[in-house]
């Protein structure tokens, strides 16, 4: 897919606020900090479409982007961010499971992991509660150009198999880096593939 457009349309902490559901929807989660926003701009090829940041805890609402006109990306705020309070975490959780629960025209999770760390119980728990919830989900291991690929081998080996204690298949994975692009094409014709078979969901607009 060539992305032609990518365009900013609105920041949000109230579900009912979000654009109507009527286009596919990809949402991009993961540890605060491990690199969701500098995927978008890779993904969009826009470098400053998605504030990103050294210091974690950069991305604090649900934030649509528009591609092409007729899909979405939602970058969300990143979720086991050590320094938020403990009321803002259980905001945090509530907001973001209510929107990926409930959100009608959400295609897939892309849950992000740090390609570098050996399996993080945040995300098998987060990955978990996917799986409880019957959400379709795919992995994408980040930050692949910061070690050897035998290193981040190692590492997307050990977390399938923590995964395995739960899950009788692994999701699809795809490794990344933002700063080599790796991964982009493979990420851009997955999202290309579950547009096609996309058919606008039953909803109730608000009067
Ligand atoms: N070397 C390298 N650095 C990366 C990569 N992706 C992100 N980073 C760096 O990691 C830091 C965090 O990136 P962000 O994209 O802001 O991370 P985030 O997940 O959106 O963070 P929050 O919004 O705070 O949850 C920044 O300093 C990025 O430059 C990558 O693929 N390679
Ligand atoms: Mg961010």
């Amino acid at each position: 897919m060539i992305v032609k457009s990518a365009e900013f349309i609105c920041s949000n902490t109230q579900i009912s606020k979000l654009p109507p559901p009527v286009k596919p929807e990809y949402a991009f989660i993961g540890r605060s900090n491990v690199g969701k926003s500098s995927l978008i701009n890779t993904l969009t090829g826009k470098k400053g479409l998605a504030k990103t940041s050294q210091t974690p805890g950069k991305t604090q609402l649900i934030n649509h982007f528009l591609i092409n006109e007729n899909w979405y990306i939602v970058d969300l705020p990143g979720y086991g961010y050590a320094r938020a309070s403990k009321a803002n975490k259980a905001n945090w959780d509530k907001f973001i499971h209510t929107y990926l629960d409930k959100r009608e025209s959400l295609q897939c999770v892309m849950v992000l992991i740090d390609s570098r760390l050996e399996p993080q119980k945040i995300d098998i728990e987060f990955c978990n509660w996917l799986g409880e919830k019957g959400l379709s989900f795919v992995l994408v291991f980040t930050k692949a150009d910061k070690q050897s690929s035998v290193k981040t081998d190692q590492n997307i080996a050990k977390f399938r198999k923590a995964m395995l204690a739960t899950f009788d298949e692994v999701p699809q994975f795809f490794i990344t880096s933002s700063e080599t692009q790796l991964g982009r094409d493979e990420i851009l014709a997955f999202i290309s593939n579950i547009n096609q078979h996309f058919e606008v969901p039953f909803f109730n607009p608000p009067a």
